[in-house]
């Protein structure tokens, strides 16, 4: 079973109806080439700052939310709607992914649950807590190909979260996140390296643009990881997009040829979700 996937590394203006219509563009070019699912990065619609979070912020089936489910349903393919702050009736904000199917019905919805707050001396700092709420929930949804997990960004470096959704099913793992020039060139590569390996399945980056105007600069290099835990395709800092076809059954035999998820001593140890 192959799933063929865009990977779409845009740029994230001030203007959240332009980034609207970057989407689109990237999508209607994208859907010619036959995918059947496309990414888009963490906050596309939203410059990656905390004092924009709640000013961008909309309701789930607010109007962003809406365009996003039509693409999908127009151009009949799953999307990742990368990630957009959400409003909840309490006046929470979160950073939020939403996962619409070939219908546009939405199929799945991440709330970030790892907030980005972090301070590398005289480098980079970030503090997502001052006014984002972190989202309580794993998750993992189904297609015809097999269950797909979603986490975002800071989210990968928790190496607990993607193993549960493993548990769960997942033989994809899709990351939206914007790592930024510190800790990108350190960590960004190894990180989807490492989760790949560590649960023998695709790991898949998508991150905006390179903008060097703006106050948090992306790292960019959207990148795709195979389950042996081989970089497949990546993208370099420039706006664009990648396609990448992800054979599932590479999952199937890279976990028959080294059976690591079944040998773990669960007599010994567990994870579990609470
Ligand atoms: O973990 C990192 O280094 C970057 C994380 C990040 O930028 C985010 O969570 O938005």
């Amino acid at each position: 079973m192959k799933i063929k996937a865009a990977i779409i590394q845009m740029r994230v203006d001030e203007d959240k109806q332009k980034n609207i219509d970057t989407a689109n563009e990237y999508l209607k070019n994208a859907v010619k080439e036959g995918i059947d699912i496309a990414i888009l990065p963490e906050m596309f619609c939203c410059p990656y700052e905390t004092p924009n979070f709640p000013i961008y912020a909309e309701r789930e089936g607010g109007e962003s939310y809406r365009v996003m489910a039509n693409f999908a349903k127009e151009y009949g393919i799953y999307l990742v709607a990368g990630s957009m702050p959400e409003k909840d009736e309490n006046n929470h904000i979160f950073n939020t992914s939403y996962v619409f199917n070939r219908k546009g019905e939405k199929i799945a919805k991440h709330r970030k649950m790892h907030l980005f707050d972090i301070d590398v001396a005289g480098r980079q700092r970030f503090k997502e807590s001052d006014t984002l709420t972190a989202g309580n929930e794993i998750t993992v949804f189904d297609t015809e190909f097999g269950k797909i997990g979603l986490c975002i960004c800071y989210d990968i470096r928790f190496p607990e979260l993607s193993r549960l959704m493993v548990d769960q099913g997942a033989k994809v793992i899709i990351v939206p996140g914007a790592f930024n020039m510190t800790t990108g060139p350190a960590h960004w590569n190894v990180l989807f390296r490492n989760r790949s390996l560590d649960n023998q399945v695709f790991m898949i980056g998508c991150a905006p643009a390179r903008d060097l105007s703006a106050s948090y600069t992306s790292y960019g290099h959207s990148i795709a990881v195979s389950p042996w835990g081989e970089i497949v395709q990546q993208l370099d800092e420039k706006e664009g997009y990648m396609i990448v076809e992800l054979n599932l059954q590479q999952v199937e035999k890279v976990r028959r040829e080294l059976p690591l998820l079944k040998q773990r001593r669960n007599d010994l140890y567990t994870l579990k979700s609470l």
